[in-house]
């Protein structure tokens, strides 16, 4: 067998500013507001010469794409993450000539206010340890398209998810069960279909859909709680065309204290951290537009 021999080519590139952590506080009243981010810029275009001679003259540079990040938080503000990405990626497609799409990601650390002598406190807060929320905003020639999100969702139900009637093969040792621990460490990712989006009241809503749906459908397998997560966000929500959803199988095994003497029904396990199952799927409305570049990510979190 002869190896292929054609020419090398350059045959991608993108480039940009990872993970700026830009945060933002509005200060125009006593009451101070926080947005804690951690901001991707990526520049796609006709950036060929910086790779292949060293041509710098189309590159704008990635320390200007940070500057940027910084001074958008305060031009065009941090209402929402969406909100803010969609100006970004504006500003540089249509403001630096060789730019011919932008893809901004932005990651969300939520605060949440502390409380002092039983009120919220004006300045201080305390960070909140539950999910991180996710946008990712690509703007291009053709079109522009926002993801929005939420990772490291961790839930667990302690009973109301069965597991059986699986395949088996010789190296099958699982044994079924109707009764046991669900738990996962989510992310999900949802692709809207316009950019006239109330975004925050959103975000609150399919976050809310996400945890009762995993509360209240009685699971027979973190595939069928998946897949109903992503039917009842597009139900409720006809600007969604699609949601992504990962979920690690975060298992917990019944501890044998029989060994012991001490009876176990259900009531301690064991937390394994790895290995995990990793169950994946993608939901869509037949006839929504077309994802386009929504998808193709840049600095890697959304792998
Ligand atoms: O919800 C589950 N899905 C699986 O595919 C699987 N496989 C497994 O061993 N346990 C589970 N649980």
């Amino acid at each position: 067998m002869t190896e292929p021999s054609g020419k090398i080519v350059l045959s991608g590139h993108q480039y940009g500013k990872a993970e700026n952590r830009v945060v933002r506080i509005v200060r125009d009243s006593p009451r101070h507001e926080i947005r804690d981010m951690n901001v991707s810029t990526c520049l796609r275009g006709d950036f060929a010469e910086a790779y292949l001679s060293g041509d710098q003259s189309k590159v704008l540079p990635t320390d200007t794409q940070k500057n940027t990040a910084f001074s958008y938080a305060k031009e065009v503000g941090t209402e929402s993450i969406e909100q803010y990405g969609l100006a970004l990626a504006r500003h540089f497609v249509d403001s630096v000539a060789p730019v011919s799409g932008a893809r901004i990601e932005v990651e969300e650390y939520a605060w949440s206010r502390v409380y002092v002598d039983g009120a919220e406190h004006d300045h201080t807060w305390v960070r909140s340890g539950q999910e991180t929320r996710t946008a990712a905003i690509t703007v291009d020639a053709d079109g522009t398209w926002v993801v929005g999100g939420l990772k490291d969702l961790v839930l667990l139900k302690s009973t109301g998810s069965e597991f059986h009637g699986f395949l088996e093969d010789e190296y099958t040792t699982l044994a079924p069960t109707n009764d046991r621990v669900m738990a996962t460490s989510l992310v999900a990712q949802w692709r809207f279909t316009r950019t006239d989006i109330d975004w925050n009241e959103t975000y609150l809503g399919i976050r809310d859909v996400v945890t009762s749906t995993f509360a209240t459908v009685h699971s027979l397998a973190l595939q069928q709680t998946l897949y109903q997560i992503g039917k009842n966000i597009l139900e409720r929500y006809p600007f969604v065309a699609e949601v992504r959803l990962s979920a690690p199988n975060k298992h917990h095994f019944e501890y044998d204290l029989g060994r012991f003497g001490v009876a176990n029904a259900n009531e301690v396990f064991h937390a394994d951290d790895r290995p995990y199952g990793l169950i994946q799927a993608a939901v869509s409305r037949e006839g929504a537009p077309a994802a386009g570049p929504a998808w193709d990510g840049y600095a890697g979190w959304l792998a």
